[in-house]
């Protein structure tokens, strides 16, 4: 059973709701549906799950990116309504013919709507039957005839129904769009049961099956983008970016470089990166040009461009003009007009280190914005040509979008200022610092604290990784060079109780900060990740900070998502906490591989607070989003 069905703006101006479902909505999905997928560039997801105020709702959407509109349907989530996606896109090209941006009150689609419910009920019910008859194991080739219950047409249109009703059930080619069949198979393998397509012959796929078909998606992407993983690498050990070997010792990791307790006070030794917002690296300096020999091609197409600087979107520009000249006379933009530049940014998202999972929601994301929309006539190739191919690109950098709003925090955290709350509160603000092995926890824990420093705020370290031999002396020392007060109780300690006492500690001494340093651990060890989150939950601190190193890929995307996981899981608290931030260490390693920024946001949804960029106590910065997304279009 629908539980609303509504037809928005994208401007957010509500146009038509189906007034006989008549429910009220607990909670409010529709808010948070537009906060957390709409305007978070995960609009490719194919559905978004809802859970609060008692209830599990499914939403699901279409958009018609022409005229600027979104249709949502929200029902339980218990349910598997078959009909839905099949619904929303009659709904899109009912409601396309009446629509008219003068007006906001569309009553007369009531009828309409239901008429189009029935229908999709009854397609549903003929798919369900349909389903129950054909071998499970049966997959479609695309070619006309298979099996004599579903074929497929020579323009790839699928024709539904059993063959006993197959002559009868061809509808006539006004009705051709409301046919679920609807839809080009191009020769693809797909499973049968529960395909259906849009009139714009995108693929859509019911509720049930959704999974399936991604996986079978993912697993044809998976061998391309192995090679390009392998492409990337060459190019990696080309520029000869390694990663120092971290050698284990029972000695504290001295760092000559960390030491500037001579120097404190000095006029060279600043902290300006963190405060003024730096240029987290000058992008001519990390960036090299991938298209030297484009420049002349360019030229051909289009003499104006001929002054601007050339990146990669004007080398994808060029490598597809043939393609675009072909869909230039189309009427709207089609997924299948756009895969082969969706594919190009996915590859260069990934070859910039972007985990493969976000880069290709991201690409979905962008072919959902642009599907539908208008091509220009067939005089103006390059207008269309661009339409097509750059304005992915366009439509990431240029609006600001995409990338930058992942970027950008959904809460703003400043702790310069939440520390002067706390001390107004008579109690200091505690921040924990988590992560795998090796990320670099300690040494930025003590960037942290030379930071603080600068901004008059008095700090304690508190030595809880109490697990690893040397972490409580590689700590001691750095908080001997900035004359920091440590607190440690040695080794093998519950480092819940060390940070409960180090905070006590703190608080008496009227100390501003306390920095918890743990020990490193990896995501799937379940002891330790369940005496982290006891530490967090004995000691609820105002920050989780979650350590990690710039120079992963997918790995820091499980790292990150599985902390965030099992701190859930494995909290006493209903209500666990978790990662509230991220600080990335290694800059200064990665080239321009900076995606896994990109990726980390995207999956935690919390802000990149700092960033270590080198060995020195002030190698501390903030992320500069601009910058960021600039390297990874290059
Ligand atoms: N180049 C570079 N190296 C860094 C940076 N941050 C930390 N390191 C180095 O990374 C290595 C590991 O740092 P640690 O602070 O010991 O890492 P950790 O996460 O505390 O290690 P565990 O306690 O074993 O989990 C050290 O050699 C640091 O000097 C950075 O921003 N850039």
């Amino acid at each position: 059973m629908l539980e609303q069905l509504l037809i928005f703006t994208r401007g957010g101006l509500i146009l038509w709701t189906c007034k006989e479902l008549g429910k009220a909505l607990r909670g409010s999905p529709i808010d948070a549906l537009i906060r957390s997928c709409l305007l978070e560039e995960r609009s490719g997801d194919s559905s978004y799950n809802y859970d609060s105020s008692g209830v599990a709702y499914t939403l699901r959407w279409t958009f018609h990116n022409e005229l600027g509109l979104v249709f949502v349907a929200v029902y339980q989530r218990i349910l598997h309504l078959l009909y839905v996606d099949d619904l929303l896109s009659m709904m899109k090209r009912e409601f396309a013919e009446i629509y008219d941006p003068k007006r906001t009150v569309y009553d007369e689609f009531d009828d309409v709507f239901r008429q189009l419910r029935k229908e999709a009920e009854a397609r549903a019910e003929e798919m369900k039957k349909s389903k129950q008859l054909v071998k499970p194991s049966s997959v479609l080739s695309g070619k006309q005839g298979q099996g004599g219950n579903v074929r497929f047409d020579n323009g790839g249109n699928q024709r539904s129904g059993l063959a006993g009703k197959d002559g009868g059930g061809e509808k006539d080619s006004s009705e051709k769009g409301r046919n679920l069949a609807n839809g080009n198979a191009n020769g693809h393998v797909v499973e049968q049961s529960v395909v259906k397509r849009e009139e714009n012959g995108s693929l859509n796929v019911g509720p049930i099956d959704v999974n399936k078909l991604q996986g079978i998606a993912r697993r044809k992407g998976g061998k391309k983008s192995g090679v390009v993983a392998k492409k990337a690498t060459k190019e990696e050990t080309k520029k000869n970016v390694t990663k120092a070997n971290r050698v284990w010792t029972d000695k504290p990791a001295e760092s000559k470089k960390l030491d500037f307790s001579d120097e404190r006070g000095d006029d060279d030794v600043k902290v300006e990166g963190v405060d003024q917002g730096e240029s987290l690296m000058d992008k001519e300096e990390i960036v090299t040009s991938d298209s030297e020999t484009e420049e002349e091609e360019e030229g051909r197409e289009d003499a104006n461009s001929n002054s601007k600087k050339k990146g990669w979107f004007s080398t994808m520009f060029q490598s597809v003009h043939l393609r675009a000249i072909s869909i230039a006379g189309k009427a709207n933009l089609e997924k299948s007009d756009l895969e082969s530049a969706l594919n190009a940014l996915k590859d260069r998202l990934m070859y910039k280190n972007v985990a493969e999972e976000i880069a290709e929601k991201l690409c979905e994301s962008v072919s959902a914005s642009l599907e539908g929309k208008k091509l220009a006539s067939f005089t103006s190739v390059s207008s269309t040509v661009k339409v097509c191919y750059s304005s992915p690109s366009e439509f990431l950098v240029s609006n600001g979008e995409a990338l930058e709003r992942i970027l950008t925090p959904r809460r703003s955290i400043d702790i310069l200022r939440d520390v002067h709350a706390a001390k107004e509160q008579g109690r200091p603000y505690v921040i924990v610092f988590v992560g795998v092995n090796g990320v670099g926890k300690s040494t930025n824990l003590a960037k942290v604290a030379y930071w603080l420093q600068q901004h008059n705020i008095s700090v304690m370290m508190a030595a809880c990784d109490t697990f690893r031999s040397g972490a409580v002396e590689q700590l001691k020392t750095h908080a001997r060079r900035l004359q920091i007060n440590l607190f440690e109780k040695g080794y093998e300690k519950d480092p819940a109780i060390v940070a409960k006492e180090a905070i006590q500690e703190a608080t008496r001494e009227g100390k501003d900060v306390v920095l918890v340093d743990t020990a490193g651990r990896m995501q799937d060890n379940e002891p330790l990740m369940r005496a982290l989150s006891k530490l967090i939950y004995v000691n609820n601190p105002d920050l989780v900070l979650f350590v990690g190193e710039a120079l992963v890929g997918n790995d820091g995307v499980d790292q990150l998502s599985k902390f965030n996981q099992k701190l859930g899981d494995l909290s006493p608290a209903s209500n666990a906490r978790l990662i509230d931030g991220i600080l990335l260490t290694k800059f200064d390693t990665i080239d321009d591989k900076v995606g896994a920024a990109l990726s980390m946001v995207y999956i935690s949804g919390a802000p990149v607070m700092f960033v270590g960029c080198g060995q020195l106590y002030q190698d501390l910065k903030k992320l500069n989003v601009d910058s960021i997304v600039k390297t990874l279009l290059k």
